[in-house]
């Protein structure tokens, strides 16, 4: 698959509603090159200073960049971006001299464009995420260590809806439970489904890409007898039931399989649901609720929401 870098010139208003814009885009790797927001933004999340070389950012004014997949829609997804950038003019945002501008980028060129800014992180109470070019010493005993190479996949651990999806896995995975991960991109949730001690997890995802990157990962952490990694597209022939199912894929995608997930779904078991945006919010919850889930939780993190839904005993 080939990459295009689109980076933005813009003011420190405009990171977030841009980073926004970019991630509803479908946009990979988000980042932000200016040092002082960047830490900002990370302590606040998580808590945590981030190593960055002042080297690597420019001086005047925040650029934001993102990968963006070369396909047919590009043109159209790049307009829209433009555009929407634009609109925020309309909320009073200052977005600066919002010079834009696309590259191609080759395979490798965006596999390790982003490694600079990409450091160890804590994510929930348990989990540290490691890049695998990092070397890292657990700060707490009981600290699980995810070691991640994203490689083309989505995605490095650390983007809201993953955060909150393995939040929630934290809380819900008990030993020997059966986990299925819907769309799991560089394998970052059924890792972590197989730390917190599950017996068998199956890992699904439509990309060739993602599948080779999460056998990469879960060999990595080596949690390869635990975690089974296949192509497929969502929850098509897909049989024997799972104590957890979890999805971090878009909403529109979510509401098309809401009823196949209740029925893998053991009762008293779990569908964890994320990649929705605040819109789409209710539009998924319904549909849920329609399948036959109980909503348990809504987690809400930056404008992403994660739904915690439970099939009744
Ligand atoms: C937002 S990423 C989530 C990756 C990872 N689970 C995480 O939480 O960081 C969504 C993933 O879903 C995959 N996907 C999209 N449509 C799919 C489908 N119809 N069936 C299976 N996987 C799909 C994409 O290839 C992508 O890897």
């Amino acid at each position: 698959m080939k990459w295009s870098e689109i980076s933005i010139l813009t003011t420190n208003e405009a990171i977030e509603p841009i980073s926004n814009i970019l991630h509803e885009s479908g946009a990979s790797g988000v980042v932000i090159e200016d040092p002082a927001e960047l830490v900002k933004e990370r302590e606040d999340m998580f808590g945590e200073i981030y190593q960055l070389n002042p080297d690597d950012y420019p001086t005047d004014g925040v650029m934001v960049k993102a990968y963006l997949p070369v396909n047919s829609f590009l043109g159209e997804t790049v307009d829209e971006i433009k555009q929407g950038i634009t609109n925020l003019v309309t909320y009073d945002i200052d977005i600066g001299e919002n010079k834009v501008e696309i590259s191609e980028v080759n395979e490798e060129e965006w596999a390790t464009a982003w490694k600079k800014y990409y450091h160890p992180v804590k994510i929930s109470d348990k989990f540290t995420i490691v890049p695998t070019w990092e070397d890292y010493t657990p700060v707490h005993s009981d600290e699980l260590i995810i070691e991640l190479d994203p490689g083309m996949a989505f995605g490095t651990g650390t983007h809201p809806t993953t955060v909150m999806c393995i939040q929630a896995l934290e809380r819900i995975v008990k030993e020997h439970d059966t986990v299925i991960d819907v769309g799991t991109g560089s394998g970052v949730l059924s890792i972590a489904s197989a730390l917190l001690a599950a017996d068998q997890v199956r890992a699904y995802d439509l990309d060739e890409v993602a599948v080779r990157s999460a056998r990469l990962n879960v060999k990595l952490n080596k949690v390869q007898d635990t975690v089974s990694v296949d192509a497929n597209n969502l929850l098509n022939g897909v049989t024997g039931q799972a104590d957890v199912i979890v999805a971090n894929i878009l909403a529109e995608i979510i509401l098309r399989f809401t009823e196949d997930a209740y029925e893998l779904v053991k009762p008293g078991g779990y569908f964890i649901t994320s990649g929705i945006i605040q819109p789409k919010k209710q539009e998924v919850r319904d549909s849920l609720e329609a399948a036959g889930f109980q909503i348990e939780e809504i987690m809400v993190m930056e404008d992403w929401v994660a739904i915690i839904a439970v099939k009744p005993e």
